[in-house]
């Protein structure tokens, strides 16, 4: 992706050949601040702190913390450490878990001598595949957005959270056939959910959006409903953190009321994903996915930049109310039109990702 014309990814290798460079998530938009990540450490916080976040960088940014936790250490215990740290930060996105696990495949049983080289050379591989991955996810999900604008002459989205660039390590998911509508010329309009308690849609995509050129307009969470009561959203895609074999989705707190209000008014509700968010050991997501629970200073704060550029957060709940925050939410698969994958589009159901995935365990 480029902002301000030049081209970026959201994980890099550093010029000197071993540090790991992100984008400072909770910066933006009012600052793009890259930092730099040189340890195990910090790549653990970075990724608890949400400076990176979204299921697909959180796992290629983790196989990086892996290369350079060996860096210190390239010992076998140096790198069960690495993986079990690694693995702690957060607990739903599965991604996380799907690139430890390719690591450590990798790494184990390679001479102490070879690990590094071979960590950051699996790391880049995980990488490079996501983004090529994501590109096509854009590809399948494009004919759905043509085959719309084609009979009305536009189309309206309603996308939740940020599953776009920023998320993933190019293109995103949901927002990757998004983009590509627009640069084939598509009439293509984003309603973007602000996603509290975190904003990630006021704050990354649209950014990620206006950066790109994608008309847009922030909406409150709430406004989803109204607006496709009104004819005003021809289809729904959102991004996921975790999709089990039978389809059941978990994503940002609040998809599932957007899934419930496109079923209640014949909205198509599409999930994009990359195979590296199903989760083929679980087949009931309300009842199996760990749901993350963050601070509670997430709902009763805010932040933002004051007029004068400052960026600050203050209280916006009542001074002594106490705040519960689930982080993410199970839409079942009844509620799902299809999900959107690098192989095609299937029906969210076991039947449907096993036609995609034979190979699938
Ligand atoms: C392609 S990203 C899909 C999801 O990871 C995204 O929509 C989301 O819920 C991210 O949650 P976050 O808590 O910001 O990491």
């Amino acid at each position: 992706m480029k902002i301000d014309g030049k081209p970026y990814r959201s994980v890099w290798v550093d010029e000197d050949g071993w540090s790991v460079r992100i984008f400072d998530q909770t910066k933006l938009p009012w600052q793009l601040d890259i930092l730099r990540l040189t340890g195990l450490a910090e790549v653990a916080q970075a990724i608890r702190s949400m400076q990176v976040r979204g299921a697909p960088l959180i796992g290629a940014v983790a196989a990086y913390g892996v290369a350079l936790a060996l860096r210190a250490d390239p010992s076998t215990e140096g790198l069960e450490r690495a993986v079990a740290v690694l693995g702690e930060t957060r607990p739903t996105a599965i991604n996380l878990r799907w690139a430890l696990d390719r690591m450590r495949a990798r790494l184990h049983n390679l001479p102490p001598t070879e690990r590094v080289a071979a960590a950051y050379a699996e790391a880049l591989a995980i990488a490079d595949d996501d983004a090529e991955t994501c590109r096509r996810i854009g590809q399948h999900g494009l004919p759905l957005l043509r085959e719309i604008a084609a009979k009305k002459g536009q189309v309206k989205v309603l996308t939740h959270c940020n599953a776009g660039w920023l998320a993933t390590v190019d293109y995103g998911t949901a927002l990757s056939p998004i983009y590509q509508a627009h640069d084939e010329g598509i009439p293509v309009e984003v309603w973007v959910d602000e996603t509290r308690p975190r904003n990630q849609g006021a704050a990354l995509t649209a950014f990620e959006l206006g950066k790109h050129g994608v008309k847009h307009a922030v909406i409150a969470d709430n406004a989803g409903g109204h607006l496709m009561q009104h004819g005003e959203v021809d289809i729904v895609i959102v991004g996921t953190d975790r999709v089990t074999r039978t389809g059941d989705v978990a994503n940002k707190i609040g998809t599932y009321l957007k899934a419930l209000a496109a079923k209640d008014n014949g909205v198509p509700f599409w999930v994009a994903l990359p195979h590296s968010t199903i989760d083929w050991r679980v087949a009931d997501g309300v009842a199996e996915i760990p749901i993350e629970e963050r601070a509670a200073a997430e709902v009763t704060e805010l932040t933002g930049r004051t007029a004068d550029g400052r960026i600050e957060t203050i209280r916006v709940a009542a001074e002594g109310s106490p705040a519960a925050n689930p982080a993410f939410d199970v839409t079942p698969a009844r509620l799902v039109t299809g999900l959107i994958t690098e192989r095609g589009r299937c029906e969210a159901s076991e039947t449907g990702l096993r036609a995609l995935y034979p190979e699938a365990g």
